[in-house]
């Protein structure tokens, strides 16, 4: 594209220069016309700067660590959305060598009562034979978002620093939670990631130009200037839909961009507004611009809606530029550009009441008993990858959600298992349902796990009130287990419940229980809502403030090797950008509104000299300083005398 190549005087121009008006097009750095300009006028020569299986087993075991091989034998299923038959198995990675010497060697290091195979007295778990489930889900789900360079991600494993019993393994040297968050991020297939965390990109539209138009029309001479104003550009809003539980559609959708407005046309019509873009999130959705910490908005209720970013103002045609002093204005402005923006998304769903406990310990299958909830449950640690979300109703007005979590292993705070990438869901539940699998080994043991576990994550986690579940009551073990469990925990202060979940026994009272712990807790939790109403155009407000800066607020900087000079300011940008240079009276006008707002005045203090480069916004201009001062204010025809519509 050619160089714009327009050439004036700020100052005293009475015919604008324009060479191939209507081409001007912004590109960076393009040659300069040197064409020769009446050097007895200061002359600034213009160029634009172009941018996410069922079946019910009989011996169920509840584990509180990693469990040991042999128990992961799986029952094939093919329709399951799934597909654990990929599992890598660390015994055949470099990974589990380096884990095995560890445990070794770490039971040599603490004397602790473990034999050299590593076997855990107190789970029976060989640990020498540990398989996890990390990373490699090959389903076609994951297919495209598993990251193709496996291998670099184990080389980031590192040899555990220290490990003692009751320690989990950690991968990553302790060197930095950044790499231990890098490699955690890595293991989690991509559908578990997309579940509650989303980047998205969002675009308000760009306004619509204004026109140059006149009106002729029979017997009407001198129907003066009719151009309309373009149309604004299109908002973005974020809206909380009550239907949606995840965020998973945004892995196919990432971009939304509203509509630009309308141009506008002759006869002062103006431009049609751009088409809004409504973005819709889970509620629970809390929402903060890409790479900084702090929140934005706090999405909660369905039917929330706030506005991000603001369209585009429409430019003015030339009927709005028209004055006493300039009644045939032939100038029109381009529409503002729309703001844009990457946001981070994080869902933390809106339950009352979080089911936790060890994996395996029955949470699904109490979720399946006291609501209408359908969530797979199998013989299996890890059969929940995601969370479930179940509606407990007593009566027509007394309802609570309840959701189920993946299971928590011990080490879950250190990426351990899966629970830990969901805990940060339970952070807005009112109280919490503890089950606990009454036929494992040690359901005490497996108890505190899950607790430290909690309390690891977030000590806020610890605080909520919560009542213990002790399940599977029907199995001899469990009632054998009951009695010392029963009296360790009140002890303690803790009053347990005794349910069987399959063959709902106790389940009503458990539930009736927690409904109880609710209703206190969410009393204050209303009061709170009420002291903090949320103001939800904030964002908006913001951005519109960002870029509505006064045009007067510019620095200047200049750089001695290339002579030039850049003057920034948000404001001076946005007038560079909507100035159209296809209009004979831009130019003038774009030299006043630099004089007025004093930057001719502030280079000229500064020393600019002849010839050197002025970059304003995506305008480059070449300085041209020989004229004199104090005939300015008297030249006639100067775009001193003209009164320009105020800038806005
Ligand atoms: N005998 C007996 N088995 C139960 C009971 N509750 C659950 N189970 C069984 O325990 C196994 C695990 O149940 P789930 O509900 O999937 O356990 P979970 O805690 O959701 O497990 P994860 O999702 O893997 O963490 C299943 O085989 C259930 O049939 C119970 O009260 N009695
Ligand atoms: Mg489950």
């Amino acid at each position: 594209m050619a160089s714009i190549s327009i050439s004036f005087s700020p100052y005293a121009l009475a015919r604008p220069r324009v060479r191939n008006p209507g081409r001007a097009s912004p590109k960076k750095h393009q040659h300069r016309n040197t064409r020769k300009l009446n050097p007895s006028r200061p002359q600034l020569k213009v160029g634009t700067n172009g941018k996410e299986w069922s079946s019910t087993g009989v011996e169920a075991t509840t584990y509180t660590r990693l469990p040991p091989k042999e128990d992961f034998s799986l029952p094939s299923f093919d329709s399951s959305s799934y597909d654990l038959s990929s599992e890598v198995k660390l015994s055949d990675s470099g990974v589990a060598t380096e884990i095995d010497n560890d445990i070794v060697l770490l039971s040599d290091d603490e004397g602790e009562e473990e034999d050299d195979n590593g076997v855990d007295d107190n789970l029976g778990l060989n640990y020498g034979k540990f398989e996890i489930f990390e990373g490699n889900y090959d389903s076609e789900m994951e297919d495209e978002d598993f990251d193709s360079d496996e291998d670099e991600e184990e080389v980031k494993y590192g040899k555990p620093a220290d490990i003692f019993e009751g320690q989990a393994v950690n991968f990553t040297d302790n060197d930095g939670d950044l790499e231990e968050e890098e490699v955690k991020e890595k293991g989690v297939p991509a559908v578990m990631r997309c579940f509650d965390r989303a980047k998205i990109y969002v675009k308000a539209g760009n306004g619509g130009n204004g026109v140059v138009a006149f009106r002729r029309e029979k017997y009407v001479p001198l129907g003066g200037p009719s151009g309309g104003d373009g149309g604004r550009g299109g908002n973005v809003y974020i809206e909380v839909d009550g239907s949606m539980n995840s965020l998973l559609p945004f892995r196919n959708s990432v971009h939304f961009r509203a509509g630009r407005g309308s141009h506008g046309q002759g006869r002062m019509q103006a431009g049609a507004k751009g088409e809004d873009v409504v973005v819709k999130v889970a509620p629970g959705t809390v929402i903060r611009e890409a790479g900084k910490d702090e929140v934005l908005l706090e999405l909660l209720h369905p039917g929330q809606r706030a506005l991000v970013l603001p369209g585009g103002r429409g430019g003015r045609g030339n009927a709005s530029f028209k004055s006493g002093t300039n009644k045939v204005p032939r100038i029109a402005e381009n529409g503002e550009e729309g703001p844009e923006m990457w946001l981070e998304l994080e869902l933390k769903l809106v339950a009352d009441v979080g089911i936790v406990g060890a994996p395996n310990a029955g949470k699904s299958t109490f979720l399946s008993v006291i609501s209408a909830a359908k969530p797979a449950i199998a013989n299996y640690p890890f059969t929940t990858l995601l969370p479930n979300l179940g509606v407990v109703s007593f009566d027509y007005d007394s309802t609570m959600v309840v959701a189920d979590l993946p299971g928590l292993l011990e080490g879950a705070h250190r990426g351990f298992g899966l629970g830990h990438e969901f805990l940060r869901h339970t952070e807005r539940c009112s109280a919490l349902v503890h089950v606990v699998d009454g036929s494992s080994p040690q359901p005490e043991f497996e108890f505190d796990a899950v607790r430290l576990e909690l309390e690891m994550f977030n000590p806020e986690l610890s605080e909520k009130p919560y009542v213990v579940a002790f399940n599977k009551m029907d199995l001899p073990e469990a009632r054998k287990n009951w009695p010392s469990f029963k009296r360790k925990l009140q002890a303690q202060g803790i009053e347990p419940f005794c349910m069987s979940a399959v063959q709902r026994d106790g389940t009503y009272d458990m539930i009736c229980a927690a409904y109880e712990l609710l209703r206190e807790n969410k009393v204050a939790n209303k009061e709170f809502k009420d002291e903090d109403p949320i103001h939800l155009n904030h964002v908006a407000d913001m951005v519109h403030k960002q870029r509505t800066a006064s045009i007067n607020d510019f620095e200047i900087s200049h750089d001695s090797n290339t002579n030039t000079w850049h003057v920034v300011g948000s404001g001076l940008q946005r007038f560079v950008q909507m100035t159209n240079w296809r209009y004979v009276d831009s130019e003038r006008r774009f030299q006043h509104v630099l004089e007025a707002c004093g930057v001719y005045k502030s280079l000229m203090k500064l020393g600019v000299k002849e010839g050197d480069t002025v970059i304003v916004g995506e305008m480059e201009m070449v300085w041209h300083d020989s004229y004199d001062n104090s005939g300015l204010s008297s030249m006639k025809g100067s775009t001193a005398s003209i009164k320009w519509a105020q800038w806005k």
